[in-house]
């Protein structure tokens, strides 16, 4: 048999409208972006022992495991042809055992940083569960990941790493047991999210479910606390700019601020609340008629979606979550006459710009001149791009 090659991406995303008042109850929606991380595994032929080899390139990272080690303390029977058969496993007990599978093999694992740590836990929590039942995995293997999202800074890069990751196993154990499959189909792509779910609590305890079901699915996902991630019916193609304000920022302890916050305001940050969700409804219905073919007074309706982007942002401004660079960004974006609003925690992080389609060119490219000037790192990309995707 051919030795097996397999690469997939997988997309970022962006929060559109909902930060924060998601948190009290509030409808949220994230859209995936057009930036994205790829995964290659390349099986190679074992000369010695074969390995796991595992590049991180991101992260500096370049650890080899034994395969045989990996097998040996995880796999199980019944082994199987189909990649079918998978498994449920309790988190915390299959996380506990990868932890300590890590610090056996690599004694001083506790020296990496947190970051390399998360991924590579995450890593091993993957790749043991989906390939726990086959016998076929005999050669060495690279697993490369690279990607071309900023990583922590709220714009799903965790998410997007465990798609990737998921769909990579997924497809490389469909080609070991005789799939030729060119694309995933839709109970391919119910199993990914779900492991990279699974992901998504190693490094965030408890996320929503909204990140891994954008980053899998693509397009539009709305989100209500309590509920499970709904995939909006409609797609959206919109231009914005993607603008990094390189200030880290840290989610929990904004959370924490709009929670104490709203101990001393409680009606105030109550209504302010409501409004961020009266926005997000009104931004969908919005995007919904802008997707309908031969769509009308499209001008008018990025008129709205911009007043609405820059209401959001203001509303999560009065909880105290923007930061000087934010509002530096808005006021830039402001004199060419662009929407624009903080998008994930606040704080720092990333801002978005809306770009209408009759924008020109040349005023688009004064803006980025502009923000680049001041520091800003800034990508030109679209909202709504595929979801996970297998590369030939
Ligand atoms: N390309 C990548 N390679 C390896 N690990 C990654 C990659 N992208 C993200 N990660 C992991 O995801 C974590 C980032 O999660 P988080 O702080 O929530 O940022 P984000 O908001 O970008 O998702 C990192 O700490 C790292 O463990
Ligand atoms: C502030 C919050 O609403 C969004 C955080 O977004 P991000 O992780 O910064 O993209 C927190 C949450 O929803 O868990």
């Amino acid at each position: 048999m051919d030795l097996c090659k397999v690469k997939v991406t997988a997309p970022g995303k962006v929060i559109l409208h909902g930060e924060h008042s998601v948190l009290y109850g509030e409808i949220a929606v994230a859209c995936s972006i057009g930036l994205k991380t790829t995964t290659v595994i390349q099986e190679v032929k074992a000369i010695n022992e074969p390995s796991i080899n595992i590049i991180f390139l991101s992260l500096g990272l370049n650890e080899s495991i034994p395969l045989k080690k990996v097998v040996d303390y995880f796999f199980e029977p019944p082994f199987s042809k189909s990649w079918k058969n998978h498994i449920e496993v309790d988190h915390a007990s299959h996380l506990a055992k990868v932890d300590l599978f890590w610090n056996t093999i690599k004694p001083n694992f506790e020296k990496f940083s947190e970051v390399q740590k998360q991924s590579l836990r995450s890593f091993l929590y993957l790749f043991s569960k989906i390939f726990a039942h086959t016998d076929l995995l005999k050669n060495s293997m690279s697993v490369k990941m690279t990607t071309e999202l900023t990583i922590g800074a709220g714009t799903g890069s965790s998410a997007s790493f465990a798609v990737c990751l998921a769909a990579a196993f997924l497809q490389f154990l469909k080609v070991k047991c005789g799939c030729n499959d060119k694309i995933f189909h839709l109970e391919d792509l119910e199993r990914i999210s779900a492991e990279a779910f699974e992901s998504e609590k190693i490094m965030h305890g408890t996320p929503s479910g909204i990140d891994n079901t954008t980053c899998t699915f693509g397009s539009l996902v709305a989100y209500k606390k309590g509920g499970t991630p709904r995939l909006l019916d409609f797609k959206t193609n919109i231009r914005i700019l993607l603008v990094d304000t390189k200030v880290s920022r840290n989610t929990k302890r904004l959370v924490s601020h709009v929670s104490a916050l709203k101990d001393r305001n409680s009606n105030a940050v109550d209504c302010v609340m409501m409004a961020c969700g009266h926005v997000t409804t009104t931004a969908i219905k919005i995007l919904e008629e802008l997707a309908q073919d031969g769509v009308k007074d499209t001008e008018e309706k990025y008129r709205h979606l911009a007043d609405l982007w820059n209401m959001n942002h203001c509303l999560l401004a009065s909880l105290g979550v923007s930061h000087p660079a934010l509002e530096d960004i808005r006021a830039s974006a402001a004199v060419y006459g662009f929407g624009c609003k903080l998008t994930g925690a606040g704080g720092g992080g990333h801002a978005i710009v809306l770009l209408p389609p009759s924008s020109d060119q040349t005023t688009i490219d004064s803006l980025i001149a502009d923000l680049k000037n001041k520091g800003y790192a800034v990508k030109d990309t679209h909202l709504g791009s595929d979801g996970v995707s297998l590369e030939m």
